[in-house]
């Protein structure tokens, strides 16, 4: 039988990289990928319509208001994408029974714990994109048994924004890089992710629930940043500098560090971050 595989969000990051790995495969599983365009998840009628026309067994849900510090000014929006329209999702997928594999963040944690978090520790968002995700996490929980809801921290790949791109052009412009040491938490490689989402659909888990999934090991923003540059010859390394905070309007956790003991017991894989950032750097970047 094929199992038929939704992904929202298409021109997100995670998205394409699930594209570029799994789009053809040999386990009988056949994507349909869709950007805002094709499919706005604020659109009920457009949930109804594409859920009633097609067969979808899964949907995994990129779709989101990735930008952190526009939220905090934006908050209606950033509910709008991130809350409500992932409660018309939830609704449509129970009543067509798909299985909803959707993505969170561990900004839902308000970082003053000091080992990894657990999928059963108190949230407590501290950001309005974090309050945000956390909503819709909520809702799908409210509303429907077969879902997935993946934590995960830290995102980057060779697609879309994000801050090893950032890094990477600033290391080429050999331009001075100031980098908080204030902040703990995971680099994850969106391959790496990716790869647990599809060991999900694979192994056709029904261990519903919350699911914690990152690189292995952790570490600070200047610390990644310090990493990444390593790997440019050329960038003065005296450049860059290590400082304890960087004004923002949007208060990150200081500590989002993810336990991950649940999510290999459905993936038994896991790179350590730096390993996994090598392989990314090696392959697209040097
Ligand atoms: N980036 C990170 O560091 C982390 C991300 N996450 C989560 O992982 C998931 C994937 O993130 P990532 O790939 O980095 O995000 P991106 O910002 O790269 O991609 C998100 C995509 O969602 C699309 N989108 C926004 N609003 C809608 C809408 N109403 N309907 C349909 N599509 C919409 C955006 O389209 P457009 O660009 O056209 O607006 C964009 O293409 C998200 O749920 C995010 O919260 C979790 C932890 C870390
Ligand atoms: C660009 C820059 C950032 N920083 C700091 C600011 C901030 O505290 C931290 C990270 O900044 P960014 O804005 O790149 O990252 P941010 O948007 O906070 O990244 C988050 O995105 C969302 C979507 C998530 O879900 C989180 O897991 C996390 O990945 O680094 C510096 O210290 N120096 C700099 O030059």
């Amino acid at each position: 039988m094929i199992t038929k595989v939704l992904v929202t969000g298409s021109n997100g990051q995670l998205a394409k990289t699930i594209k570029d790995l799994f789009e053809k495969n040999e386990d009988a599983l056949e994507f349909t990928f869709v950007n805002k365009k094709q499919f706005d998840i604020t659109n009920t009628e457009e949930i109804e319509n594409v859920f009633s026309k097609n067969e979808f067994h899964f949907c995994v849900n990129c779709a989101a208001y990735t930008n952190v510090e526009g939220a905090e000014d934006d908050e209606e929006n950033a509910f709008k994408v991130n809350a409500e329209a992932v409660k018309n999702l939830a609704e449509g997928c129970k009543k067509h029974d798909v299985t909803l594999i959707h993505i969170s963040t561990d900004y839902v944690f308000d970082g003053k714990a000091n080992t990894p978090y657990l999928e059963t520790d108190n949230t407590n968002p501290i950001s309005v994109y974090g309050k945000s995700k956390l909503q819709g996490e909520q809702y799908i929980q409210q509303i429907m048994n077969n879902y997935f809801i993946v934590r995960t921290s830290w995102l980057y790949s060779y697609h879309g924004k994000n801050f090893l791109k950032t890094i990477i052009s600033k290391a080429q412009e050999n331009a001075d890089l100031n980098i908080i040491t204030s902040q703990k938490g995971t680099p994850t490689n969106c391959i790496d992710l990716s790869a647990f989402i599809y060991a999900i659909i694979t192994t056709k888990s029904s261990a519903y629930g919350i699911y914690h999934y990152t690189g292995k090991g952790e570490t600070t923003w200047y610390g990644f940043a310090k990493q990444i540059v390593k790997y440019f010859n050329n960038y003065d390394v005296s450049k860059l500098k290590p400082i304890k905070s960087f004004k923002t309007k949007a208060e990150r956790p200081i500590y989002s560090v993810l336990n991950n003991s649940k999510a290999l017991q459905i993936i038994s894989k896991q790179d350590t971050w730096e390993e996994s950032l090598d392989q990314t750097i090696k392959k697209y970047f040097i």
